[in-house]
């Protein structure tokens, strides 16, 4: 199973590498790997086991944060209207997204990052995602708010993006025009 030893901290360069597409099929490695990965997810938002296992909670993770350099994330979430998004998922590209934005009151974190980075993370309010899922189906999800600002850091993973890139360096708090709070 994926515990915190597995994470990859920043410093790592394969954090900040552009990973590389998955051939398809994907090799029953990828699809064990990108199954733990998932369960990982699961994992840490179980009371117990992660207690067990000292996890830190997560909602999405990208396989540069296991060290691996591809194009695979997996997410485990309910959003604000209590949908349910629980995807493993190769190759996940945005095709189409809006010009407004959103961004998270309370920023954003994540475990590669073992520190608290302050300030407002802006990313596209709708996003369209073009896909491939753990049976091999081609999803095409289209996402707004919570579930598209998940996405959207799990996909900057995949290009060497750290969710502190998009913060502010002048003002962390400053709202960009055109965004709303999504929360
Ligand atoms: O890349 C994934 N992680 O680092 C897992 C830990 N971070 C989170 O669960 C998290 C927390 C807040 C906002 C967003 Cl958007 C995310 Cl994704
Ligand atoms: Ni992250």
């Amino acid at each position: 199973m994926i515990t915190m030893k597995d994470i990859v901290r920043e410093g790592n360069p394969v954090l900040t590498q552009v990973a590389k597409e998955v051939e398809l099929p994907p090799t029953e490695e990828e699809k064990n790997t990108l199954e733990e990965m998932l369960q990982f997810l699961k994992n840490s938002q179980d009371e117990e086991i992660a207690t067990k296992y000292d996890l830190r909670a997560g909602v999405g993770l990208a396989a540069p944060q296991i060290g691996i350099s591809k194009r695979m994330i997996a997410v485990h979430f309910r959003d604000f209207d209590d949908k349910e998004y629980s995807y493993g998922l190769f190759n996940p590209k945005i095709i189409s997204h809006s010009v407004a934005e959103t961004y998270l009151s309370g920023g954003e974190g994540c475990l590669s990052v073992d520190r608290e980075v302050p300030g407002y993370v802006p990313r596209y309010q709708k996003v369209t995602i073009k896909a491939t899922d753990l049976e091999g189906n081609e999803v095409k999800l289209k996402l707004r708010g919570y579930a598209a600002i998940v996405f959207q850091h799990e996909i900057d993973h995949l290009n060497g993006v750290m969710f502190y890139d998009r913060i502010n360096r002048q003002d962390p708090f400053a709202v960009p025009e055109n965004a709303k709070p999504c929360d």
